[in-house]
């Protein structure tokens, strides 16, 4: 069975995958033309199965700009997603919160994002628009789905998620370099709340191809906003934090939560 649903698991969020029932698993690197992983915590395989009965494919390990890929090269796997009939796009990444009002730990809900790089000239549909896929010039004003998005909001409620679940825009700048703190005020003075290196592209490929997002961050460090301050950015931190969150802080990520997420039936 073809799956429905895609979901693109972050930074140490390849355990997502451990909820699908009758998997069959695929390393990136045994398929035709997709990028190798090359970053701790992303683990670089497709793993096919059931969630609550439907068929989904979770990619444990995404593609990063900052790796060396290009931005379209990143976000190869969405056509292949679209390809295979997947009408739902649940993108998950760790990021750092710059509203001061997250904590680590929280669920941010994606409602829009800021892109550093797309801003720049870095968008992956630079270059010849190719029509079986998309138009030349999408929308991104409903890039992630109202409904989808009041879905999962509803879903947090009834798990009695609400005290650590958020909603906010996600930037994204190149890394692999943390932010500065100049950096992480300037993007929170633009209406950004959280900061991470990936999602964006893939974002916008999948709406190209009209797969509807939902996009899911999670707070694994406070960005540093303040030069008085001992903190450091650090993969480490970002890894142990998503392990800690889904060990101790209400299992948000927990199967039980994942089955809420509205699925195509
Ligand atoms: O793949 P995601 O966006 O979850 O990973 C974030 C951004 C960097 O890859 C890494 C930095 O710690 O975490
Ligand atoms: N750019 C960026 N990416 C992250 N991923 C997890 N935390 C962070 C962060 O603070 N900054």
């Amino acid at each position: 069975q073809r799956p429905k649903t895609a979901i693109i698991c972050g930074s140490g969020l390849g355990g997502l995958a451990d909820v699908l029932d009758n998997k069959t698993i695929f390393p990136c690197e045994d398929i035709p033309h997709f990028p190798r992983s090359t970053v701790a915590g992303h683990i670089g395989r497709l793993v096919f199965g059931d969630l609550s009965g439907q068929p989904c494919v979770c990619m444990q390990g995404r593609f990063h700009y900052y790796e060396g890929y290009s931005v379209s090269t990143v976000t190869f796997p969405i056509r292949v997603f679209f390809l295979l009939g997947v009408e739902i796009l649940i993108v998950t990444n760790a990021a750092g919160g710059l509203n001061p009002h997250f904590q680590v730990g929280d669920i941010m809900f994606i409602r829009d994002h800021i892109s550093m790089l797309g801003l720049g000239g870095q968008n992956p549909l630079r270059g010849p628009n190719d029509e079986r896929f998309g138009v030349r010039f999408p929308c991104m004003s409903d890039a992630y789905e109202q409904d989808l998005l009041s879905l999962a909001m509803e879903s947090a409620q009834e798990l009695g998620f609400l005290s650590f679940v958020r909603e906010g825009v996600y930037c994204l700048q190149a890394g692999p370099s943390y932010e500065t703190i100049a950096e992480c005020r300037a993007l929170h003075a633009l209406g950004g709340d959280a900061v991470g290196m990936s999602t964006v592209p893939e974002v916008i490929v999948a709406r190209h191809c009209g797969l509807r997002v939902l996009g899911i961050s999670l707070i694994t460090n406070k960005a540093v906003m303040n030069y008085n301050s001992q903190e450091k950015a650090n993969h480490e931190e970002v890894l142990a934090g998503e392990l800690q969150l889904i060990l101790e802080l209400g299992k948000p990520l927990h199967p039980n939560a994942w089955v809420c997420i509205p699925l195509p039936s």
